[in-house]
């Protein structure tokens, strides 16, 4: 499927709905100092051929204007004219469609998901257990453990984006990149946001029970330390 060969309408929806999540992720402070890059997917998913529409580069995110979206090809090449360039990151979103095939790539910068992916990037994942909100993931399992993947940090993006195939796990739909935010994914908008939401629920648990673990004394059942 070409780019020009996409309904305009549903392009514009895409661009309509991509506006409305950047705005309500500002609202909670999920795109401090211009971090932070959204994109969702037009047309449908070949992996030989496929679109999307991503955020600018360097923009201020919780600001809304007409330059805030290009259109770009499987490759991070923009597909029309323009002046904007495509987030730095766009060969991470590239990759994640490439590979699920899904429909929204959202990426956020927080403090919960930078100092756990820091704690836990020596073991290059985030284990997670008897938390409610991993059937977000539509996890049903009783008390299922998951494991979230971490990636180191390069200033090098696509040697961030070559790791992705050897850590993407299809029952998680989730990378952290260590002291940098996370990459979360859904076969739509919806999905994604409710996949992120859950991601950072699990990182702000993680840190406070770890925090308690470390500060509260231990009692056993005979009540004694
Ligand atoms: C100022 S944050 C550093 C870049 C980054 O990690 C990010 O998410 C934003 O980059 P973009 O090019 O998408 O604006
Ligand atoms: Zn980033």
């Amino acid at each position: 499927m070409t780019f020009a060969s996409i309904n305009l309408e549903h392009k514009q929806q895409v661009l309509d709905e991509l506006r409305h999540i950047k705005q309500q992720f500002a609202a909670k402070n999920w795109f401090p100092g211009t971090s932070g890059n959204l994109s969702m997917r037009v047309g449908d998913f070949d992996p030989e051929e496929f679109h999307f529409a991503i955020t600018a580069s360097g923009k201020d995110k919780s600001l809304s204007t007409p330059e805030d979206f290009l259109f770009v090809d499987k490759s991070g090449k923009a597909v029309e004219t323009t002046n904007l360039k495509p987030s730095a990151e766009t060969l991470i979103h590239c990759e994640i469609y490439r590979l699920t095939g899904c429909g929204a790539v959202f990426h956020v910068h927080t403090i919960f998901n930078n100092v756990i992916s820091e704690w836990f990037s020596d073991q290059g994942a985030v284990p997670a257990q008897g938390i409610e909100l991993i059937k977000a993931f539509n996890i049903w399992e009783e008390n299922a453990p998951v494991s979230i993947p971490v990636l180191p940090n390069f200033a090098h993006i696509p040697s961030i984006a070559e790791l992705v195939p050897d850590v993407l796990d299809p029952s998680i739909p989730g990378i952290l990149l260590r002291g940098h935010g996370i990459y979360a994914w859904g076969k739509n908008a919806f999905e994604a946001k409710k996949h992120l939401e859950a991601f950072e629920f699990i990182f702000e648990y993680l840190y406070h029970s770890m925090l308690l673990k470390n500060s509260v004394p231990q009692v056993n059942a005979d009540g004694r330390d």
